[in-house]
């Protein structure tokens, strides 16, 4: 996968002194899905603002399908759609006069049949006439995505792109996101909710404080740092863990009717044929048993509560 964007020791001091973002390398491919993840005031959005041109960085280099946005900023911004967190529309404008002329501002011919796609894409074509102030806040935010993609760019910024917005339209977002990878399209997309990476990224990044702590694809990321909880279902509820089976990290749940274990699953020793043998020894018999890895959200908090230790 061609590198279509590369970051290189970025750095962000805002005026204010705040380091928002401390020496941040990044790769990303063309046609992947990234996913940005981070806590609050982690600094994504400055990272997109920057890569997008909005924020002038403090040092370091970025690049845009080899244009370096400083020196070559109309070219790298070209090939760039994004769709920013707050909703900034013409209010009196048609649908259809703003997302066309969202297009000729990047000095775009204009092109109908395009426009049309899109928003046929985004189910809009039926408010192509609607005045933006008379939408609902939802396919406000369509339009924001129709303008992001009226002058095809090869690269989508997507910041936050479902906060506060209902299912309907977050399952329509991740279908079009699926179709615009599928047209080769690389879309980076920042977000709060796990669910939303490991729904559709291939990769993620986890920043946090303004570092980038972890970029993996998504799969290495869950089997790198995934842990899996084993859930014993006992036969007799227990008042209290015997002294005898603190060697192994567990916990009583359910009033003492299951006991879970949490153990690593690419540990040498995972833990698990000592327990159910010592348990047995002692007489604690279950009825059942379940597994369940651990999702991308449990390694997100895992990090987010490492980051705060290490601070
Ligand atoms: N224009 C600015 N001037 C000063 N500080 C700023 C400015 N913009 C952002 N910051 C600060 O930089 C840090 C990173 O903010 P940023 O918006 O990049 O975070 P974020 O990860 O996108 O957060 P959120 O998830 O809340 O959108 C925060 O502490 C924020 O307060």
């Amino acid at each position: 996968m061609p590198p279509v964007i590369e970051v290189e020791g970025l750095t962000k001091t805002y005026r204010s002194g705040l380091q928002a973002l401390k020496s941040v390398d990044l790769t990303i491919g063309k046609g992947e899905i990234f996913a940005l993840l981070g806590p609050n005031g982690a600094g994504k959005t400055t990272l997109i603002s920057i890569v997008c041109g909005i924020v002038t960085p403090t040092s370091g280099e970025v690049r845009v399908a080899g244009n370096d946005i400083q020196k070559d900023y109309r070219k790298a911004r070209q090939l760039i759609g994004l769709v920013p967190q707050e909703l900034t529309t013409d209010a009196f404008e048609s649908v259809w006069s703003t997302v066309s002329f969202s297009r000729g501002l990047f000095g775009k011919a204009p092109n109908p049949g395009h426009v049309e796609r899109v928003l046929r894409d985004l189910s809009l074509w039926d408010k192509k006439d609607a005045k933006i102030m008379t939408l609902s806040g939802g396919m406000k935010r369509r339009v924001m995505i129709a303008k992001a993609l009226s002058h095809e760019p090869d690269i989508l910024f997507l910041d936050e792109p479902t906060a506060g917005v209902d299912v309907e339209l977050r399952r329509d977002m991740w279908a079009l996101v699926r179709r615009l990878r599928d047209q080769g399209v690389t879309i980076i997309l920042t977000t709060h909710y796990i669910e939303e990476a490991e729904e559709m990224a291939d990769r993620v990044g986890v920043i946090l404080k303004g570092q980038l702590v972890v970029v993996e694809a998504k799969s290495t990321l869950m089997m790198r740092l995934g842990k899996k909880t084993l859930t014993l279902q006992l036969q007799e509820p227990l008042a209290v863990l015997p002294p005898e089976l603190s060697d192994w990290a567990l916990e009583l749940k359910a009033e003492g009717q299951e006991l879970e274990y949490v153990f690593d699953t690419h540990a040498e020793r995972t833990g698990v044929p000592s327990l159910l043998r010592r348990m047995s020894d002692l007489g604690i018999g279950f009825k059942d048993l379940s597994t369940r890895q651990s999702s991308l959200e449990d390694i997100f908090v895992g990090l987010v509560h490492d980051g705060r230790e290490a601070a």
